[in-house]
C-alpha cells in the first residue's frame, strides 16, 4: 500500500506528537505539519472545527486535516468545551477543579473533532471521539494541557499518569483517529 501524505494543522507540539503515533500504528501515512493562524470562531464544537478546517484548507491550498478538543463539564452543560484552552491558560488545574466546587458531579468528557477537508472550498467531514471521566485534583507531569486533572472513567490514573501506550488507546484523540483513518482508507492516496 502506497504511503499517504498528509498535512496536519496545528499549532500544538503535543497533538502532533500523539496524532502521529496514533496514526502510524494503523496505515501507511506520513503526516508533516503546518502552524498556520487561525481564529477559531464561537460556537459549537463542530461549528468551531469546520470553520477552522475551511479557513486551514484555504490557506494551505490542499488537502489537510484540523482537530479541535473540547472538555465538557457535565455540570455545565458541556462547557468549557471548545474554550478550554482560554480556561486552562487563565486558571490552570487548580481553577479548573475549583469551578466544580458545590456542583453535585465532577463529571466530564474530553472530545476531540478532527475535520479532513478535501482541499479548499472542500466541505469539511468531521471525526468525533468521546472519552469519559472525572476532574480531579493535578496528579502526573503537568506537560500536556489538562492531562492532570482528567481521569477516564474506569481508570485510577489520571491521562497524565499514563503511559503514551496506555492513554492512546483509550483517549478521545484515539477514538476520533480510528474514525478518520477507516476514512482514509477509502480514499486512493
Ligand atoms: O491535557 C490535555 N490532553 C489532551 O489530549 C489535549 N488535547 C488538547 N488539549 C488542550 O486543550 C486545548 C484545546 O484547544 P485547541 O483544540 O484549539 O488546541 P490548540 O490551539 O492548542 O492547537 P490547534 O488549534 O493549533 O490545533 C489546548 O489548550 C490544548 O493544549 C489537551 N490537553
Ligand atoms: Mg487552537
Amino acid at each position: 500500500m502506497a504511503t499517504r501524505r498528509l498535512t496536519f494543522v496545528t499549532g500544538n507540539a503535543n497533538k502532533l506528537m500523539e496524532t502521529k503515533y496514533i496514526l502510524s500504528q494503523g496505515i501507511p501515512i506520513e503526516i508533516d505539519s503546518q502552524d498556520l493562524d487561525i481564529p477559531e470562531l464561537q460556537g459549537t464544537t463542530q461549528e468551531v472545527a469546520i470553520a477552522k478546517s475551511r479557513r486551514a484548507a484555504e490557506l494551505l491550498g490542499r488537502a489537510c486535516i484540523t482537530e479541535d478538543t473540547a472538555l465538557c463539564y457535565e455540570a455545565f452543560g458541556g462547557l468549557p468545551g471548545p474554550y478550554i484552552k482560554h480556561f486552562m491558560k487563565n486558571i490552570g488545574h487548580e481553577g479548573l477543579n475549583n469551578l466544580l466546587v458545590g456542583f453535585p458531579t465532577k463529571d466530564a468528557y474530553a472530545l476531540c473533532t478532527f475535520a479532513y477537508s478535501a482541499g479548499p472550498g472542500a466541505e469539511p467531514i468531521l471525526f468525533e471521539g468521546r472519552t469519559d471521566g472525572t476532574i480531579v485534583p493535578a496528579r502526573g507531569p503537568p506537560t500536556f494541557g489538562w492531562d492532570a486533572v482528567f481521569q477516564p472513567k474506569g481508570f485510577d490514573k489520571t491521562y497524565a499518569e499514563m503511559t503514551k501506550e496506555d492513554k492512546n488507546v483509550i483517549s478521545h484523540r484515539y477514538r476520533a483517529l480510528d474514525k478518520l483513518k477507516a476514512y482514509l482508507s477509502t480514499l486512493p492516496t
